[in-house]
């Protein structure tokens, strides 16, 4: 039976949303499972409550289609990529939002590659306990701790939150490149710096949420939890600000891996949902209702 986000999938055609189950996690260093995490996510959704209060919307009725899962090459990262950006350049092609549903964070590259060949130029926004910075790890580069090695020397701007986990030579190249860092430690001594984060992007953002950017009190089912995480009201306050200033051209929540803790397989499905209704409000699909929103 084929996965829905959701209780009501819309037929591809009219769908405005494509979720893209990217179920690859060969690149992990540390607890596997995250080829468990788009399902995961899929099932926790049914039990979402589809209108938000918080926002004064039903995001589902903006249309919303989880897309196949897109397979992969087991003695391949390079084959695997290939079939990711493949993948997300049709249904970019196609006009559709795309929100993809990792799978470790080696995924993001292919990802972004394919936003940019199809919309042009945008800023990263990461959201992340590690800095993903190595050139490689464990012998590959390929792996989720290298995606914004190489997108950062392929000349994306980025800005990172949330991060409480780099080494040294990460942290030189950070400064080097210009990289808006903004690390746990300072959010939780200062609060959420929204207008520095929001002026360090530009005007088009790729938003990449790694779940263990959250703590590990809230998020426990993933590879590489890490104390000093974000709050769920933290994350919700920061995709708010950037929805509302910026136009994000796509999105991808990387790294659940199941452990039998619903809890965060809930508030994954609940914070996806959550970033599909602020789209849909500032791309005007959807208009709020009532005092509420
Ligand atoms: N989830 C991730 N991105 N993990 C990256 C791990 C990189 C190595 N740090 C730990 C070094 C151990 N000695
Ligand atoms: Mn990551
Ligand atoms: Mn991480």
């Amino acid at each position: 039976m084929r996965l829905v986000f959701g209780e009501q999938d819309t037929p591809y055609e009219a769908a405005r949303v494509v979720v893209l189950p990217v179920p690859y996690d060969l690149s992990l260093s540390f607890l596997p499972g995250a080829r468990r995490g788009p399902e995961a996510i899929l099932l926790a959704s049914r039990e979402l409550e589809p209108f938000l209060l918080e926002l004064g919307i039903a995001p589902e009725e903006a249309g919303i289609h989880a897309a196949e899962p897109v397979p992969w090459v087991a003695g391949s990262a390079e084959e695997s990529h290939r079939l990711i950006r493949e993948a997300a350049l049709a249904h970019l092609q196609a006009g559709k939002f795309l929100v993809a549903l990792g799978g470790d964070h080696s995924i993001t590259h292919p990802l972004v590659l394919a936003h940019r060949e199809a919309l042009g130029e945008f800023s990263l926004l990461h959201i992340d306990a590690h800095a993903d910075l190595y050139p490689e790890w464990q012998g590959s580069p390929y792996s989720h701790a290298s995606p914004f090695h190489r997108l950062l020397l392929e000349g994306f701007p980025l800005v990172q939150v949330g991060i409480r986990a780099m080494d040294r030579d990460s942290l030189r190249l950070a400064r080097e490149r210009g990289v808006a860092l903004f690390p746990a430690h300072r959010l939780h001594r200062e609060g959420l710096p929204l207008k520095e984060i929001l002026a360090a992007l530009g005007k088009r953002v790729y938003i990449s949420f790694d779940f263990d950017a959250l703590d590990p009190s809230l998020m426990p089912s993933v590879g590489t939890p890490l104390p000093g995480g974000l709050s769920y009201r933290q994350a919700v306050d920061l995709l708010e600000a950037v929805f509302a200033e910026k136009e994000v051209v796509g999105m991808d929540f990387v790294e659940l891996s199941p452990n039998g803790q619903f809890h965060a397989e809930m508030t994954a499905a609940q914070l996806v949902y959550h970033a599909i209704g602020l789209k849909a409000l500032k791309a005007g699909w959807l208009a709020p209702e009532g005092e509420h929103s």
